[in-house]
């Protein structure tokens, strides 16, 4: 495909997008019913859907309109390429500019770009909480996300799993704080395919996740009893707890069975054993419950774009109360003298220290430690709490 065609597509999957599709969905049906284009095809077109998803407010108004085709022209403006080139309207060529459209191209527009970026709504809250950090968050949240790999050091140290991915091909940065974490550097779309993750000396996990689960382990070295998943997933966190604990008794639970299928062959390929329990039997008395809940993910909208501008407030208060619900549940299954952990990606204090705070003051936990990542080259947005009962 031409260039041109590829702006094409991409207009219209944005054009569903923006009508309420879920982009996932619309790449899927436009390569099925597009045969003929070939996996730099998908993925170019991919990646302009999800660059002009990131920037959807500023692109708009640099491209004067907010649709598919307005997008895509607030996007080539950014990157100083001049659309007529692209915009001919010759074969699968997107059409010519309008007289609006050109005349949109040079219209001025605010300085502010950055914070065009997230809907209006949530701004004046990240401004408050993000302080001096909410210019380089923006920015950071405008980019494409960095892919994390974690070395499962079971299996080989992190220097080994990077010498076997450079003998395949993929080229790797170690993280400066997180000793599990390599940056894929070159052939991240690739890395699924490649003996290192079949083997399971690797595992896909954000950084800051990464750094969360160090965090906890270093503050409990050994837990003495079963360490619970409650809110378990894919598995993720499970999966890194029982590559650093490896004397400990995981078990993982979540409310809903099937999020759970791919947590037995990810375990077998780690060389892993994670006890998965079934929904509403997550067993007492626990060491430790873990609750990585079900948030905004407001620290990954850099992968999830579109969840930004579906967020509205009255979600955020449903997910606030459902957190506050599910922590008392968990809080219920802690053995006396075990502790309690909650994690969140997101960036909102009131899924955060707010939740927690009212939590800790309303069921009697207190926390020993809290602490926030905020989204950048190292890693997404992340929140963790570790809590004892007061
Ligand atoms: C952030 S995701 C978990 C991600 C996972 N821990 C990982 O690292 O891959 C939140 C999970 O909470 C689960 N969940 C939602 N409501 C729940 C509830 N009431 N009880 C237990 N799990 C719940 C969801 O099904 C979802 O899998």
């Amino acid at each position: 495909m031409t260039p041109a065609a590829r702006l094409s597509a991409a207009i219209e999957i944005l054009d569903r997008v923006l009508a309420g599709a879920p982009a996932e969905r619309e790449l899927t049906n436009w390569a099925r019913a597009n045969r003929f284009a070939g996996s730099g095809d998908r993925a170019a077109i991919r990646d302009h859907v999800y660059d002009v998803l990131r920037c959807r407010g500023s692109f708009a108004a640099l491209g004067g309109a907010l649709t598919g085709r307005g997008l895509m022209l607030g996007l080539l403006r950014a990157q100083g390429v001049a659309p007529e080139g692209l915009f001919t309207g010759e074969r699968f060529a997107p059409a010519p500019l309008s007289e609006a459209e050109l005349a949109a191209q040079s219209a001025p527009v605010s300085a502010d770009l950055d914070s065009a970026d997230w809907p209006e709504w949530m701004r004046p809250c990240l401004l408050a909480e993000l302080g001096g950090d909410y210019p380089a968050v923006s920015a950071a949240m405008r980019a494409r996300a960095p892919v994390w790999l974690r070395v499962n050091t079971l299996r080989a140290t992190r220097a080994e799993a990077q010498q076997n991915l450079k003998a395949e091909g993929f080229t790797t940065r170690a993280h400066a704080t997180v000793a599990t974490a390599l940056e894929a550097t070159q052939g991240a779309r690739k890395i699924q395919s490649s003996a290192a993750y079949r083997d399971g000396l690797i595992e896909l996990q954000d950084a800051s996740s990464q750094a969360a689960i160090a965090a906890l382990t270093e503050a409990l070295p050994a837990p003495q009893g079963t360490v619970l998943d409650y809110c378990a997933g894919g598995g993720g966190k499970a999966l890194a707890l029982a590559a650093a604990w490896p004397q400990a008794r995981i078990l993982a639970h979540d409310v809903d069975a099937a999020r759970m299928r791919d947590i037995a062959p990810r375990a077998e390929r780690a060389g892993l054993r994670i006890e998965t329990r079934a929904p509403g039997r997550p067993g007492g008395d626990h060491a430790l419950v873990v609750v990585d809940a079900p948030c905004s993910g407001s620290g990954t909208w850099r992968r999830t774009p579109e969840a930004k501008w579906r967020l509205t407030q009255e979600r955020l208060d449903a997910l606030v109360a459902l957190q506050a619900e599910i922590l008392r549940k968990a809080a219920a299954l802690v053995a006396p003298g075990g502790a309690l952990a909650y994690m969140t990606c997101s960036l909102f204090e009131v899924e955060n220290r707010l939740q927690i705070n009212e939590f800790g003051a309303s069921e009697g936990w207190i926390a020993r430690f809290d602490q926030r990542w905020l989204p950048g080259p190292d890693g997404d947005g992340f929140y963790l709490a570790l809590l004892d009962r007061a």
